[in-house]
Order: structure tokens, then C-alpha cells, then sequence
């Protein structure tokens, strides 16, 4: 069996306040190292039928047919879908695009969709909202965690960052499709999502029992499987919700908190299949990349530790004197720029 990811199993359902100190530091030093860490699915924060109803919308929104899914097709706001092999995450490295299918929901107005939904799901336009809202409340506690675990003064410092009455932002909840390679298949060295880092401040990450593919890139840069269901959560209702930092808020950080590279693959049964998973069936995960309001400055964070962090890593600090501060809105349309070349050349 592959080598699978060393990533901490965190438990944030403690309610007293010392518990939720000592959670807030076991997550900071997750984000530091690892830049990913599994939360254990309790069903506090998001209850399990919640996550299984919104698979099964996802099987049907995939399912519907081609002329639905192409009337709602991917724009330039990062809304709607994308078809197979439109989108390229690692474009240096890959010849043709990811081998997935995406669909990219923005953020909802009183419950409705800013955006064309295809038909066959249209029914279920407040079921979707519902669930953008509970990952939405658990990035926001998550925030407060970090913020806690940093020492940042105040604490709620990233989290009033997210808040939406402060504004829109560019967070996203994204349904994901990856379809078995065809068994005569030339294209055995197909990607289905190409090595990159999110672009947000968190994502959050929900996959089904038994559908390999996720690995991460480690610090001796080689990539290690990451199991839907390490060992200690097998018996759980769910699988752990996976966490990881995003770029944004690596970069917010001077690059305390890691954003880790990691990639979607076909392992095949020499590569580095997980034991109980395969790579020979459809996949779908669900992925929330939660963004601050895109107004934000990312300006200095105020904590202490960032602070010496930054002083400690001389080339950051070289730069300060010349780094303009960008706000979120900013950082996201770089990093996208350069994910869908195709949307963007024309208007260069
Ligand atoms: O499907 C997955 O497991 C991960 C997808 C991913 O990394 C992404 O969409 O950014
Ligand atoms: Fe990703």
C-alpha cells in the first residue's frame, strides 16, 4: 500500500472555552506543517444527511442533459460549468486539460442563485443555498479558531473579514465530477485535476468512501495518497471534512500557514491506491473555497507570530517596503488568470 499523507484528525466540536484553545492551537500547527488537516465529521457543524443529500443533487446535476449543463456554462464571474478538459490546472505540466467535469455555484441571494442552474436541479435551488450556508458558518468558525491559535488581536480579526454583510466575495461551492477513464483508454496518463494550490483562504473538502485519487505533494516532494477515511474515523457517520489553506491566506500570513500543493489522479494499481479505495469508478467530491469579502486589504495580520515569521524569513521582509497591499478581489483574479486562459487571452 502507498505511503498515505501524515495529516492530523482534529475533533472542533468542544464547546468549553480552554477546550477551544487547545483546539485552535492543534489547528494552527496542522496549518503550519501540513497545511491540511482532517476535522472529524461529528454532524454538529454539518450534519451528515446535508452532505449526502447534496451528493445525490450533485449525481443529478451531472446527469442532466449536455444542452442544460452547456446553457449554464463556466463565465468569466468562475460561475457555472465546466466540461470535460476545459479547465487546466497545472499548465505546464499538462498536455490536455483536467479529466473532470466542474459546476461552480457563487454566493446566493435570499436563498436563489446569482447565476443560471440547470434545469433537472432547479427545484432544489434552496437546498444547495442551505448547504453553501453551513460550510459558510464552519469556515467562519474555523476563522475564529485561527485567529485564536495565532494570538491575533482580536481574535475575530479574519473572521469579520469574511463576514457577507460586508460585502460580496469570491467564495465558491463547487460540485465535482470525475468520470472513469474509458477502459481502452490511450490517455492512461490522464489527470483529473493537475497539481495546484486553492486559491481562497480555506477550502473545505467532502469525498465519498472508497474513490481514490487525492494526493498531496510533501516536503521531500514526492506526492502521498490522502485517504477519504484515515484510521481512526472508519466507524464515523461521515468521513472527515478535509480542510486546507489556500493561497490567499498563506500568502496573508507571510506563509505561515502552508498552502500545499495537491493533485487528482488515476493511482492504478501499482501507483498509490489507498487499501478499500479505486480509481475505476465515477468520483465526485464537493469542494467550498471560501474567500474573504473581495474589498479586504490583505494588509498585515495582527499577530505576533505572523509578525516574527515574517521577520525570520528575510527575502518576505526585503520585500515589504515595495509589496502594495492587495485586497482579496485582487488576489483571486490573478490566480484565475492563470487557471482558464482561454476565457481570459481575448480581453488582454
Ligand atoms: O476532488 C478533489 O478531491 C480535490 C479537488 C481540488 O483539489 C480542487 O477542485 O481544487
Ligand atoms: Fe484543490
Amino acid at each position: 500500500m502507498a505511503k498515505v499523507a501524515k495529516i492530523p484528525i482534529i475533533d472542533i466540536s468542544a464547546d468549553s472555552e480552554q477546550d477551544q484553545r487547545q483546539v485552535a492551537k492543534e489547528l494552527v500547527e496542522a496549518a503550519v506543517e501540513h497545511g491540511f488537516i482532517y476535522i472529524k465529521n461529528t454532524g454538529k457543524d454539518i450534519p451528515v444527511e446535508a452532505v449526502e443529500a447534496a451528493f445525490e443533487l450533485s449525481k443529478k446535476l451531472f446527469n442532466a442533459p449536455l444542452a442544460e449543463k452547456q446553457a449554464c456554462a463556466y463565465q468569466s464571474n468562475n460561475r457555472g460549468w465546466s466540461a470535460m478538459h476545459y479547465e487546466t490546472l497545472d499548465p505546464k505540466n499538462q498536455r490536455v486539460g483536467d479529466f473532470k467535469e466542474a459546476f461552480n455555484f457563487g454566493e446566493f441571494i435570499n436563498g436563489k442563485a446569482q447565476q443560471p442552474i440547470p434545469a433537472s436541479i432547479a427545484e432544489h435551488e434552496s437546498q444547495i443555498s442551505a448547504f453553501r450556508d453551513l460550510c459558510y458558518n464552519m469556515c467562519l468558525k474555523l476563522n475564529t479558531l485561527l485567529g485564536i491559535g495565532l494570538d491575533v488581536n482580536p481574535p475575530d480579526f479574519f473572521t469579520q473579514a469574511h463576514k457577507t454583510e460586508r460585502g460580496a466575495s469570491g467564495t465558491i461551492l463547487r460540485l465535482l465530477y470525475y468520470p472513469p477513464l474509458p477502459q481502452t483508454s490511450a490517455t492512461a496518463h490522464d489527470v483529473r485535476a493537475g497539481a495546484h494550490s486553492d486559491y481562497g483562504s480555506l477550502t473545505l473538502l467532502f469525498r465519498l468512501r472508497g474513490q481514490a485519487g487525492l494526493e498531496i505533494r510533501t516536503p521531500d516532494a514526492s506526492w502521498a495518497p490522502v485517504p477519504v477515511s484515515p484510521p481512526g474515523t472508519e466507524a464515523d457517520p461521515a468521513p472527515p471534512i478535509l480542510v486546507n489553506i489556500g493561497d490567499l491566506l498563506s500568502y496573508w500570513t507571510n506563509g505561515l500557514l502552508r498552502s500545499t500543493v495537491h493533485r487528482v489522479v488515476f493511482p492504478g494499481p501499482g501507483g498509490g491506491l489507498v487499501d478499500g479505495e479505486t480509481d475505476t469508478e465515477p468520483r465526485y467530491s464537493m469542494a467550498f473555497f471560501c474567500h474573504p469579502v473581495g474589498t479586504t486589504p490583505l494588509a498585515v495580520v495582527p499577530s505576533e507570530r505572523v509578525r516574527k515569521f515574517r521577520a525570520a524569513n528575510e527575502a518576505a521582509a526585503a520585500q515589504d517596503g515595495e509589496r502594495k497591499v492587495m485586497t482579496a478581489d485582487e488576489h483571486l483574479q490573478m490566480r484565475l488568470r492563470a487557471s482558464y486562459k482561454q476565457m481570459y487571452s481575448d480581453k488582454e
